[in-house]
């Protein structure tokens, strides 16, 4: 479980972007977090693994507050938390189940690393996640030879190769194509509901974060000013969360993507 309280964040520009955010996530649940640019996602997301230092406030992962650590002791936790980026972040020129394998980094020794000699477990989980990504048959390929949405799945492969108790998920569909982004959409509730395993989503697609999110957090400006089912996320509700003038925007360029969406999908199956 993750809880954080009276989260704080001031960057040394004087912008605060994160205004006292107190927030649980209970094991397993999969939430979703949006909001308009600024309204500081990115930045809650990158509190959580400390890759920005929160101003002040704690970040509970179990019993440990991440907030108050160490740099070594940092290291040692943050084995805890996978990451998925919009960007993918894969080695290009190291093959799938090399980039897999380095979600063992953390756990293997510094001369072990050097060498890349991991133990024969992590390598048959690694083969057993990039089976259950629907990757097996490209172990051997290497990052650069693969689509965008092959490359998520890899991404999800090695953040869970950690054997994480949290994952941290910044904009995962961002580069991909509406279909492309409903499956690893779907991948990425299948697989923590099946670990039980809790997520933070960055996510600025509404529709997608209704579809699939069990929870939405609506942040403004720093606060969050929504939290709760999809079934809740209202016009009003997206007119607190956005303002009036941008959510009209947005829901037209919604309703035109998935106007241009059903149209592809007409045409594919008119060809297949
Ligand atoms: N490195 C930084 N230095 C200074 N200010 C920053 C930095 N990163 C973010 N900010 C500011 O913090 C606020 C929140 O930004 P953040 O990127 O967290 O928002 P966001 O909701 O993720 O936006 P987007 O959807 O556009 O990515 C903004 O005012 C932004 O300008």
């Amino acid at each position: 479980m993750l809880r954080i309280e009276g989260l704080t964040k001031t960057y040394k520009t004087g912008d605060t972007a994160l205004r006292g955010v107190s927030l649980e996530v209970p094991t397993g649940q999969i939430l979703g977090l949006i909001g308009p640019s600024g309204a500081g996602k990115s930045t809650l997301i990158r509190c959580v693994n400390r890759l920005v230092e929160p101003s002040s406030g704690s970040i509970m992962l179990g019993d440990i507050d991440l907030a108050g650590l160490n740099r070594a002791e940092l290291r040692r936790q943050r084995r805890r938390i996978g990451m998925i980026f919009q960007e993918y972040a894969l080695v290009e020129r190291l093959t799938l189940m090399e980039n897999v394998l380095s979600g063992r980094l953390g756990y293997v020794s510094f001369w072990r690393s050097l060498l890349r000699r991991f133990p024969g477990k992590d390598i048959q989980r690694a083969y057993q996640l990039l089976d259950r990504v629907g990757l097996i048959d490209h172990v051997d390929k290497r990052a650069d030879a693969l689509s965008g949405g092959q490359r998520q799945r890899v991404g999800i492969a090695r953040a869970l190769a950690q054997e994480p108790e949290l994952l941290l998920v910044d904009e995962p569909t961002a580069s991909l194509d509406p279909k492309t982004s409903r499956q690893i959409m779907r991948l990425l509730t299948e697989i923590c509901a099946e670990r039980d395993l809790p997520a933070v989503v960055n996510i600025h697609d509404v529709p997608l974060a209704k579809q699939f999110m069990q929870r939405i957090v609506g942040l403004r400006a720093g606060e969050i000013v929504f939290d709760g089912p999809p079934s809740d996320l209202t016009e009003s509700a997206l007119t607190t969360i956005y303002g009036a003038v941008d959510w009209n925007t947005m829901r037209k360029e919604d309703e035109e993507k998935q106007e241009a969406d059903a149209e592809t999908d007409r045409q594919l199956a008119e060809i297949a």
